[in-house]
Parts: structure tokens; sequence; C-alpha cells
């Protein structure tokens, strides 16, 4: 049996460029791991015959809307099975993995994509696999552009399509508000909003995000925000909302949304905000940046 913890992200910095030929678009983005984070049980059980047998259930936990989603369909179950595929993995067994969801889905946190990362460690821990391994690390690319990112954790920047890492930065120790309405947006959906009306950030800016070696030096820019807001004119609200609320120095959408995080002065701050905002109907909480990567829990 291995526990592990995958942790939630937001994009301090996310610059979407064009469009490639995959349908995939240029990505520069410094992602930041949160102390919030889904927990995976997984299990391996020898069986008579039947081969490779994969089985994901999820459970949410903390009010999260639960995720309604085939076992087969999980984001787990695609990292197990691609992992076994290329290191050629064969046996009667049955690779069970049991998901508490903490993030909330479809909200520009990366859950999926954490769990997805978690699952390819604890598969190569259960295999005998070194979690270094370039088909670990393959398999994370594949999988999805977030999903590299966890592997690494604390404060990276990235480039390629956001898979590609460029380098860490020293993480911010800072209290953080995430703030959700109810109801996701598409991570493809966003894209394809985005290829209708570009928007492009300021050079300047770009230079400074590339250059930064610690948290705090990111300029804090989205331009995915304008093309999820037309998906979800809430978003626009809630996003003014946050950034007027006393206490934040600063605020943001993250990803693709439909989720903002907001970087609080104090504890206190955060405490209030979180309950002024669970009263307008949405989903808050306070949490920190954190220096966590995918990590299997020592029993
Ligand atoms: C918005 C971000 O979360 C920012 O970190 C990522 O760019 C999205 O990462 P992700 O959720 O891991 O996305 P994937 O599962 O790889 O892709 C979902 C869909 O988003 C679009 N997509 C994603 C990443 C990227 N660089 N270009 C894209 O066009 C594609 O339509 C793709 O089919
Ligand atoms: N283990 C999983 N956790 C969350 N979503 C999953 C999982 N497996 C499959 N999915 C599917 O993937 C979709 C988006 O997942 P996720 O929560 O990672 O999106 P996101 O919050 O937009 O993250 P990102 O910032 O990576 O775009 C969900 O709507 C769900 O249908």
């Amino acid at each position: 049996m291995v526990k592990l913890i995958a942790p939630a992200k937001v994009n301090l910095y996310l610059n979407i460029g064009g469009r490639r030929a995959d349908g995939y678009h240029e990505a520069t983005t410094v992602m930041h791991a949160l102390a919030l984070h889904d927990v995976l049980h997984m299990d391996r059980v020898k069986q008579d015959e039947g081969g490779l047998r994969i089985e994901v259930s999820c459970y949410a936990r903390e009010g999260i809307e639960p995720l309604v989603v085939a076992s087969e369909d999980n984001i787990v179950y695609k990292a197990v099975d691609l992992l076994a595929r290329k290191i050629a993995h064969v046996g009667d067994e049955l690779i069970s993995v049991r998901i508490e969801k903490h993030i909330p889905h479809e909200a520009g946190l990366g859950g999926g994509s954490s769990d997805a990362a978690a699952s390819l460690i604890g598969a190569a821990k259960l295999w005998g696999v070194d979690p270094e391994s370039p088909e670990v690390l393959e398999a994370a690319s594949e999988l999805g552009a977030d999903v590299a990112f966890f592997l690494h954790g604390g404060c990276t920047c990235l480039t390629g399509t956001g898979e590609v890492f460029h380098h860490a930065l020293e993480p911010m120790r800072k209290t953080v508000v995430l703030v959700k309405p109810e109801g996701g947006v598409s991570t493809s959906a966003a894209y394809a909003a985005f290829d209708e009306s570009p928007v492009t950030i300021d050079p300047e800016a770009h230079v400074r995000a590339l250059e930064a070696s610690r948290a705090e030096e990111v300029p804090l820019c989205n331009n995915l925000t304008a093309a999820s807001e037309s998906l979800m004119p809430e978003l626009a609200e809630m996003l003014g909302w946050i950034a007027a609320q006393d206490g934040v120095e600063n605020s943001l959408m993250s990803g693709s949304g439909s989720s903002a995080f907001a970087i609080c002065a104090t504890f206190d701050d955060a405490c209030r905000i979180v309950a002024a905002a669970r009263n307008r109907g949405w989903w808050a909480r306070a949490t920190a940046f954190s220096s966590a990567k995918v990590s299997a829990i020592p029993r």
C-alpha cells in the first residue's frame, strides 16, 4: 500500500502564445504549489489470471462538488495504464486507487493533473521503478500539459506547452485565499475562446517572469482571463470582488479558471474573506503557498 499527497497549484504567470499544428498552444508559466492536496491510496493485489487490472474510485471531501467520472475515464487510470505500457510491466494483478478529493475540479487548480503525477510516483514505487526514470517523465508529459509540474512542485517556471522545466524559483511564504463560483471552466473551451480573441502580455512583464528567481518577483498575469470570462460571466464579477477586499495584496484567475487566488496580508484577513465569499454562495478556503511536490507519505 502506498499513500500519496497530490498538491494543488496556481499559475502566478500564464502567457499563452500561438496555436501549434497539434492543436496545443505555446505557453510560458510560473506555477506555485499550495498547501491544499488530494490524497491517494494505492494498493497492489496479486490475482490468479487476467493480466493487469486497474480500478479507480473518487470521494469528494470538505464539501467540494463530487467528480462523476468512470474509473477508466479517470486520468489516474490512464496514468497507471500508460506507465505499465512504457515499462512493459506484465503480471496478473489489481492496482486499486482510492482518491480523496479536496481540490475542486475544472477550477484551474490542476487537481486531475496532480492526481495523475502522484499515481505515476505511486505505481513506480509499487513496481520498483525509479520515480525519476525517463518512462515516468515521458508519461507525465504525454498525460497533459500540467502533469510534469507536479513532479517538480514548489515554484517552477515552465515553457513548451507548459510541460518543459525552465527553472525553479524560491517559493513564497504567504497566505492565499481560493474562491470559485459554482461550476467550472473546461480547459479546452477556454483555449478555443482564446483563439477567437487572443490577448498578449506586455513583453517587459514577460522578461521579468522569465528572469525571476523568487516567487515574489513574478508579475501576476494571465492572458486566458478574458477567454474564461467570456465562457462564465460570473468570473468577472468574482475577480473584481476579490481584488477589492481589504487585506488582498494581489489576485488573479488561476489557469483557465474558474477559481481565483488572492495573496493576503494576514491569516485573519484570509479567514474574513473566505467567510464573506461563502456568504455570496462561492466555494472558498484559506491556504498557503507551499514547496511541496507529489510524494509518498512515509508509513
Ligand atoms: C491552463 C493550464 O492549466 C495552465 O497551467 C494548462 O495550460 C492546461 O493544462 P492541462 O489541464 O494539463 O491541459 P491538457 O489536459 O494537457 O489539455 C486540455 C486541452 O487544453 C488545450 N491546451 C492545453 C495546454 C496548452 N498548452 N495548449 C492547449 O491548447 C488543448 O485543447 C487540450 O486538449
Ligand atoms: N482524478 C481527477 N481529478 C479531477 N478531474 C479529473 C480526474 N480524472 C479525470 N478528470 C476530468 O478532468 C477534468 C478537469 O480536471 P482538473 O480538475 O484537473 O481541471 P482543472 O482544474 O481545469 O485543472 P488544470 O489547471 O490542470 O486545467 C474534470 O472535469 C474531469 O472530467
